[in-house]
């Protein structure tokens, strides 16, 4: 039976292109290019390439989430209240920055790490909470396979599994693979934004006729239940489907700072300047390899 009754359809396409970030690193910005400069509640996705010494050495985060979900090779990530770890191929952290974090996220070895960040903006209420960390290495995170669909469910739900991360604003994020052939209908709810980001081959989006979309694009889904997908093709298709809840407040970003109103960002700049404010452990703290 179809659960969807309005299916989705792509509303928009962006080709991201490569472009520099941090020191050295490359990503392909969708959102948070100047085209696409906000889809509430996504503030960022970056589909990142980085090769040591190249990396993202110190820097603070105010007002969001950072997802990072790596894709190939592994990324050491450290903070000023001495929160390290490494994220490997596969692995997931669920970074809220609340208050205040200030971190650094560096090739953990040789070669070429590749992967996905998201930025995920939370509601003035929550924007000033104390940071947190959900970690889920690969090999725990929810997965299932029906007729040539596999899935990885991130956060929220999808062929009957369920996401363990808590979504302070409710969001689904899902890494699907469809075998040639395979066909996917996946609800999504009607009052969230939705886009979908394909990692590798090609996929049809909406309407069975409409034209395949290779990888690096970003898709807007217009209004509806759902999305139903089409593999067409001779090879694999990988896509990530991402819908969130709009917060529906004003956005004022200075870089990694994500505020309400110019006099918060401003306040920031302040508190950061100061380590002051939940920027305390700024004070002393560098990177351990620096
Ligand atoms: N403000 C600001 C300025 C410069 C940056 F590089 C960053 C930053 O760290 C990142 C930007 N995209 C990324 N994708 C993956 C990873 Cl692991 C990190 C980042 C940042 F936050
Ligand atoms: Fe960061």
């Amino acid at each position: 039976s179809c659960e969807i009754s309005q299916p989705r359809m792509v509303a928009r396409k962006f080709l991201a292109r490569p472009q520099h970030e941090g020191v050295g690193a490359v990503v392909r910005r969708s959102i948070g290019r100047f085209e696409l400069r906000y889809f509430d509640p996504f503030l960022v996705l970056d589909e990142f390439s980085v090769t040591a010494p190249a990396g993202f050495p110190d820097h603070p985060h105010r007002g969001f989430e950072t997802v990072t979900y790596m894709l190939q090779g592994s990324v050491t990530h450290e903070d000023f209240e001495g929160h390290k770890g490494t994220i490997g191929p596969g692995d997931l952290q669920w970074m809220t920055a609340g208050r205040g974090i200030v971190h650094s996220e560096m090739p953990a070895s040789q070669g070429t790490q590749k992967g996905l960040q998201l930025w995920i903006n939370l509601s003035s209420k929550h924007k000033m909470i104390e940071p947190k960390y959900q970690e889920i290495s690969g090999q725990d995170i929810a997965e299932a396979t029906e007729d040539g669909v596999n899935v990885r469910v991130i956060a929220g739900e999808a062929l009957g599994v369920k996401s363990p991360v808590y979504t302070r604003t409710p969001t689904m994020y899902l890494d699907f693979t469809l075998k040639p052939g395979a066909h996917l209908q996946q609800p999504i709810p009607a009052s969230w934004n939705a886009f979908v980001y394909v990692l590798e081959g090609e996929g049809v989006f909406g309407i069975p006729k409409s034209s395949p979309v290779t990888a690096h694009h970003l898709l807007l889904l217009g209004h509806g239940d759902g999305v139903e997908v089409w593999n067409k093709s001779a090879k694999p298709l990988r896509f990530i489907l991402v819908g969130g809840e709009p917060l529906g407040e004003p956005v004022v970003q200075l870089g990694p700072f994500v505020m309400n109103t110019q006099e918060e960002i401003d306040q920031t700049i302040y508190d950061f300047e100061n380590c002051i404010n939940g920027f305390e452990k700024a004070e002393h703290w560098r990177r351990s390899d620096f």
